[in-house]
């Protein structure tokens, strides 16, 4: 009988929660301020984390910019100093946790106070066919798009749960929802990180910390020379261009501002996303299979062939330039 009752009150639930969202669509909902919080952002000395830098300024927050990379770190504080900011920078390595944990300790102490946003930013990729690919490379890219996520989250969540106030940004890929041949490492890497996201914000759920919000931010190719090259076929790309990334940011910060738990950008991404989910299992990936006529009619097979070429070209060239 009880299971009777909760499975009708499920039911209703899911019902208001699917009405509501779809009220949410036409009527946007109201932005939280975010004036005075604390945002920590990785990976921001470049392309989408010093335009996020940016961006949470113009909202009033205040930015702690951590990255590989002194100089280019300095130069996204100097554009958040311009624009009247406060700005805060740090040479971390997030690959490594032990350095991790060291800097949240030096922000906390430096600033007197707790980061209450978290954008997990910092990325890359190898950009060379697996079999041609040294070891290295391939644990560099899940250790910086996957095992990072792990170690920033546990430097600063248990503060956030303590107040029950924060956020925590991931920023994926459509590259983690669906995949493509020739970025085996990514794939991997970000397919691992929405499922680290998703775990953690059910565990949240499930623990009733209503404070702490998570956003999944899914953008398609951002033309930040991440994916110099990659390129599908010319009559879909004329409905799926490239993303210019200030526009990419201003996507991702309005999921982030309304609490949004997961942003595909754009919008026509969620496509591919729930064709796999109906079309394709694994199996499914194979010649003649609906997957694979899809992403053959699109020019989706092959689109990374272009990328691994530039990047091969890339690498020769400072090989040349080394010698
Ligand atoms: N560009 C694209 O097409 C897309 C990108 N994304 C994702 O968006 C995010 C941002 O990408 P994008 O701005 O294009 O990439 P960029 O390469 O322009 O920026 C990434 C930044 O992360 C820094 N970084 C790399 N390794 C580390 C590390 N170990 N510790 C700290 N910082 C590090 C980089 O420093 P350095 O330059 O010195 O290496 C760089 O400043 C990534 O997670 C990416 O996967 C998602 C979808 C599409
Ligand atoms: C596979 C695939 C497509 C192409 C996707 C591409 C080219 C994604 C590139 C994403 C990148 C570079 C993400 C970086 O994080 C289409 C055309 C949507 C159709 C459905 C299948």
């Amino acid at each position: 009988m009880i299971f009777l009752m909760d499975l009708q009150m499920m039911l209703l639930d899911v019902i208001y929660f699917i009405l509501r969202n779809s009220v949410r669509v036409v009527l946007r909902p109201r932005t939280k301020p975010i004036d005075g919080e604390l945002v920590l952002i990785t990976g921001s000395g470049g392309g989408l984390g010093r335009i996020f830098a940016q961006e949470f300024t113009k909202h009033g927050a205040e930015v702690v910019l951590w990255d590989i990379d002194s100089s280019s770190n300095e130069q996204t504080a100097k554009l958040v100093h311009e624009m009247g900011g406060k700005a805060h920078t740090y040479k971390v390595d997030v690959t490594n946790s032990e350095d991790v944990y060291r800097h949240a300790e030096l922000v906390r102490k430096d600033l007197g106070r707790d980061v209450t946003m978290l954008v997990n930013n910092a990325g890359v990729v190898a950009g060379q066919r697996m079999l041609d690919c040294p070891d290295e490379l391939i644990e560099r890219t899940m250790k910086v798009n996957c095992h990072a996520l792990f170690w920033t989250v546990k430097a600063f969540l248990p503060q956030m749960k303590a107040q029950n106030h924060g956020h925590i940004v991931t920023i994926a890929s459509v590259l983690g929802l669906f995949s493509t041949a020739c970025v085996e490492d990514y794939c991997a890497s970000k397919f691992a990180a929405v499922g680290f996201h998703e775990s953690l914000a059910h565990e949240l759920l499930a623990e009733e910390v209503e404070g702490v919000k998570m956003t999944l931010v899914c953008p398609y190719i951002v033309d930040t020379g991440m994916f110099e090259g990659c390129k599908i076929r010319e009559e879909v790309e004329l409905l799926l261009p490239p993303l210019e990334p200030q526009y990419c940011v201003e996507q991702a910060m309005n999921a982030i501002l309304i609490d949004q738990p997961l942003v595909c950008i754009p919008r026509l991404t969620y496509l591919p996303f729930l064709s796999r989910a109906i079309l394709c299992s694994f199996s499914d990936c194979c010649h003649g299979t609906p997957m694979w006529l899809q992403y053959r009619f699109m020019g989706s097979d092959k689109c990374m062939f272009p990328f691994i070429d530039s990047k091969k070209k890339q690498l020769s060239n400072s090989v040349v330039k080394v010698e």
